[in-house]
């Protein structure tokens, strides 16, 4: 089995995949579309990508890929530690503080805001296509002022050497990733032990107008007492003011209980994107 992910080696979504796919092959792409789309076109049987996180929130290309473009199932989640540093090419290292431009993938940028506000002002930020893609053109350009925002694996394999470590803004920072494929769960030997919490995803879009659409699609489940961990609405791209939701509900799909929520959903003429009932895996360190 091969697995697709967020390339090139070093990124956060390749430690993702490396702890819970340890003897699989890797296949790196440059975005998260590709990735999605190489599960679709089974170039790969497994594609991770991320989802949410824990500082910047969701991942919208790949809430919006999912449901605009290419709808394939969730069967499982990765929450996995983030650790962002700063780091530049060893023969800037003694100037690390008069870079001229910092880069790295725009989740990474946005979780080091505090920090990029206070040391390194009006200073340029681009965006690279992911935090390793950044710290690899660090190294391919010694002679470039320029730091990138990357994990401590990138800063191994690209040889570059970290100046100022955590900058990220807020301690507790984990990002959710998903495991897409058509393959069933049992099948994809994750190697990471579960945690107790199996989550149910789906998308839902309300009729246009339908006053309190919102407020019944959550009394099925409040009165169900069915948990949910999160809901999110995003453009349905139709116009503005027209969006669908995304619900992740704290309890399997096999739970009748659900099942009766999202039947009595579609009964008030909602449409009901279905993306997964999956387990919940936790990577300790990287
Ligand atoms: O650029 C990477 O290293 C990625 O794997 C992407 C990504 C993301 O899109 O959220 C993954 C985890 C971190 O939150 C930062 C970046």
């Amino acid at each position: 089995m091969k697995v697709g992910y967020l390339g090139p080696r070093g990124t956060f979504t390749d430690l993702a995949v490396r702890s819970a796919f340890p003897d699989l092959e890797g296949i790196a792409y440059t975005t998260i579309p590709e990735c999605i789309e190489a599960v679709k076109k089974e170039e790969v049987e497994i594609a991770v990508v991320p989802f949410e996180n824990a500082l910047e929130g969701s991942v919208n290309l790949t809430i919006d890929y999912l449901f605009h473009e290419e709808t394939v199932p969730i069967k499982a989640e990765l929450i996995v530690p983030i650790q962002q540093h700063l780091m530049v090419h060893p023969s800037q290292q003694k100037n690390w503080r008069e870079v001229e431009k910092i880069l790295s993938h725009p989740q990474a940028i946005a979780q080091s805001h505090k920090f990029l506000y206070h040391h390194f002002r009006g200073v340029t930020i681009e965006q690279m296509t992911s935090t390793a893609a950044a710290a690899k053109y660090i190294s391919e350009h010694p002679e470039l002022k320029m730091a990138a925002i990357a994990n401590k694996i990138a800063a191994e394999k690209y040889k570059l050497t970290i100046v100022k470590e955590n900058i990220h803004d807020y301690a507790f920072n984990h990002t959710r990733f998903i495991v897409l494929s058509r393959h069933n769960e049992e099948n994809l030997s994750i190697q990471l032990k579960s945690t107790s919490v199996v989550k149910t995803t789906i998308m839902v879009t309300i009729p246009t107008d339908r006053a309190g659409g919102l407020h019944q699609v959550l009394s099925a489940f409040a009165w169900r007492q069915i948990n949910l961990s999160k809901i999110e609405s995003r453009p349905l791209k139709t116009g503005l003011g027209n969006y669908f939701f995304m619900i992740d509900i704290n309890q399997s799909f096999d739970d009748i209980l659900v099942k009766n929520a999202i039947e009595e959903i579609e009964a008030l003429e909602c449409t009901v994107k279905y993306l997964g009932s999956y387990q919940t895996y936790k990577v300790e360190e990287i």
